[in-house]
């Protein structure tokens, strides 16, 4: 028989009460078995992980590849929407992640404490005809009041900020972990892993090459000419014609642009974002584990350039950015791509160190 309204209004509310582990309230379970007399034992060993805008578009499916990571054992699923909803659906998923689910700024802060890595993708993504800098407005605020969070709960938490204009909120959060006396320019992580993805299977389709085997450093920044792919640096190598580079440069640094025109209004990249963001994330943990040799591209504050903050391979270990790589050898091409990234790079990042000392 059908549940009427009412009771299947009462089942919601008596999951979400479980789920949410801040309601301390003697709920009985569905079944009526509390969770708590369950045997499971979660959450022991691995490391726990925070997503901030879990519910959002990159949110849902880079909770639902984290769950199935193994090196996760706890994942708090925090947004101002919708965390009911996701958490129950991601928590029924058999792998061993222990799923809990935070609603609201007042539960911020439950959301943060003892976490090892936290991902942040909130905030509002780009319609046709917008720059990433045109999410600043209302991005640079989000970012803030998440950061001071983390500053507050889990200021040794790794940090990787997805959330645009990421060249303008990575220093926007160097800037609140500063003035909050917690700042660790190894743990503060913007994420520019979706253009080394994008940059992997572009040069591997115009090679004819498996995308797994291809390795393109993009260094820089994450918005249009800050995007460096450095072809000369390819692995395996290889050479391009010159219109290759001109198609494969073009169409790296527009990449985002190219599925913000396709969705047509509805958002951008999501999906291949939260494939990217995992990919980052795994790395990070794999790190912190004390897995050698991993080495990733991320925007991180820097000595690379006279900028501070740039993007460029960075090696990641137990204490998260252990070691940052130098550019290399650049050809005529990339030197002045170079010139023009730090050119755009050097205001946005002002802009973003303002917004936090205005
Ligand atoms: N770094 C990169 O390579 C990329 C970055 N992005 C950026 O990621 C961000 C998110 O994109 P989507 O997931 O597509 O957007 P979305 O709008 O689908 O999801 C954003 C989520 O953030 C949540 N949110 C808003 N304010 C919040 C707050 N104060 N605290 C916690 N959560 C909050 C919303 O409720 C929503 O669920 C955008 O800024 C976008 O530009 C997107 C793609 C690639
Ligand atoms: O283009 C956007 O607005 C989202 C983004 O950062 C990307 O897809 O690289």
């Amino acid at each position: 028989m059908e549940a009427n309204n009412s009771q299947v209004n009462q089942r919601i509310a008596t999951i979400a009460a479980h789920l949410n582990p801040s309601n301390n309230s003697q709920t009985v379970g569905p079944l009526g078995l509390e969770r708590r007399d369950c045997r499971a034992k979660g959450g022991s060993a691995g490391f726990k992980v925070a997503i901030l805008g879990a519910a959002g578009g990159i949110g849902q499916p880079l909770a639902m590849l984290m769950k199935m990571n193994p090196l996760v054992s706890v994942l708090h699923l925090y947004d101002v929407v919708n965390t009911p909803g996701v958490t129950a659906d991601i928590s029924h998923m058999d792998t061993g992640a222990v799923v809990r689910g935070f609603l609201g700024q007042q539960q911020l802060e439950e959301a943060l404490i003892g976490m090892d890595l936290v991902i942040i993708p909130a905030g509002v993504p780009r319609k046709p005809g917008m720059t990433r800098d045109d999410l600043f407005n209302i991005n640079a605020g989000i970012v803030k009041t998440l950061c001071e969070g983390i500053a507050k709960c889990c200021p040794k938490a790794i940090v990787n900020l997805i959330s645009n204009p990421v060249n303008s909120t990575v220093p926007i959060a160097a800037e609140v972990f500063k003035k909050a006396g917690t700042f660790d320019p190894k743990r503060l992580l913007g994420i520019t892993m979706l253009d080394v993805v994008r940059a992997n299977t572009f040069v591997a389709e115009v090679l004819g090459l498996e995308p797994r085997e291809v390795d393109v450093p993009v260094v820089g920044g994450h918005a249009g000419v800050t995007i460096l792919p450095l072809l000369s640096q390819v692995k395996p190598p290889c050479s391009f014609t010159p219109k290759e580079i001109d198609y494969l440069t073009d169409r790296i640094q527009n990449g985002g642009t190219e599925v913000v025109e396709a969705k047509a209004g509805a958002g951008s990249a999501t999906l291949s974002m939260a494939y990217a963001a995992v990919k980052f994330a795994d790395a990070c943990l794999r790190g912190l584990r004390g897995d050698a040799g991993i080495v990733e591209c991320a925007y991180v504050a820097s000595h690379v350039t006279e900028l501070p903050f740039f993007a460029s391979k960075v090696r990641l270990g137990r204490s998260g950015v252990e070691e940052i790589h130098p550019l290399g050898l650049l050809n005529e091409y990339e030197r002045v791509g170079l010139e023009k990234a730090k050119k755009e790079l050097a205001v946005s990042i002002q802009k973003g160190v303002s917004f936090v000392n205005k």
